[in-house]
């Protein structure tokens, strides 16, 4: 099957991404997607993107994420964002999009070269005497610590992913933050699905925003979180316990447009 492909990277996240609106992909084709998703022997990314027509009449598409490892998985912030610039390029949406992906409904704003991508409300936020757990669209576990600079990521990252509290209830991606102001971090994250580090996590910057609130690392809420991929911003309202208007802000650009048989 001949496949076109668009490449998109967020702040470093990289992602294939398919017009599946013919459905000419189907969504258990694993190895298909593993191999696209190969950095040797296909494109090369972090994860694959399908957008497809919406089931939704207020929708203006829908998204279906898979992992490079293949399999479908849970929300995307990052991927998010990057399907809502590859829908303008395609003219479904202009400055503003609504479309509905696993975790259900979100919006998302263009604005000054920015795609700006609002994330589910977030109700628990697990405070531990070391960590903090919780899931912003996909599970984040979140550790802050002075220095994450020389950690081994993938390392660290994998013992925690496949220690005893996740490795049953299907994991968790692993944030390593170091505080660098009032309201700006460092993040590290080594994401499940890819089973390495990324150079950013959408979903995983949200989590790491709200984690700070939470633990009293900042007081702000709106707080800048710089990553090896470049820098994001996560903006938010806490209304009782629950934290709402969460908005993840960034870039999210084009790389290359292919053709790949597969
Ligand atoms: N690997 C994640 C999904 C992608 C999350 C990340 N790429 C983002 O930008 O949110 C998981 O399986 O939970």
């Amino acid at each position: 099957m001949k496949l076109t492909f668009y490449k998109y990277q967020g702040t470093g996240n990289d992602f294939v991404m398919i017009d599946n609106r013919e459905q000419k992909l189907s969504k258990n084709n694993t190895k298909i997607i593993q191999r696209l998703c190969d950095r040797k022997f296909g494109i090369g990314a972090d994860g694959l993107i399908l957008l497809e027509n919406p089931d939704v009449e207020a929708d203006d598409f829908k998204m279906v994420y898979f992992n490079a490892d293949g399999y479908e998985s849970s929300m995307c912030g990052n991927g998010g964002r990057c399907l809502v610039a590859f829908a303008k390029f395609l003219g479904i949406v202009e400055e503003k999009a609504r479309f509905t992906a696993i975790d259900g409904a979100h919006e998302a704003v263009i604005e000054n070269g920015l795609v700006s991508l609002k994330m589910q409300d977030v109700k628990n936020v697990n405070e531990f005497q070391d960590f903090l757990f919780l899931d912003t669209g996909s599970p984040h576990h979140v550790v802050f610590s002075e220095d994450i600079a020389t950690m081994d990521i993938k390392k660290e990252g994998a013992a925690v992913r496949y220690s005893e509290r996740y490795k049953n209830g299907g994991g968790t991606n692993v944030n390593f933050v170091k505080k660098l102001s009032k309201d700006s971090f460092s993040v590290r994250t080594y994401e499940r699905g890819v089973e390495d580090e990324t150079l950013s996590c959408g979903t995983g910057v949200t989590a790491v925003a709200l984690a700070a609130y939470v633990s009293g690392k900042t007081e702000a809420n709106q707080v800048k979180l710089v990553t090896q991929g470049g820098d994001l911003s996560v903006s938010f309202r806490k209304e009782e316990a629950h934290f709402k208007d969460i908005w993840l802000t960034g870039p999210a650009e084009f790389v290359f447009k292919g053709e790949i048989v597969c």
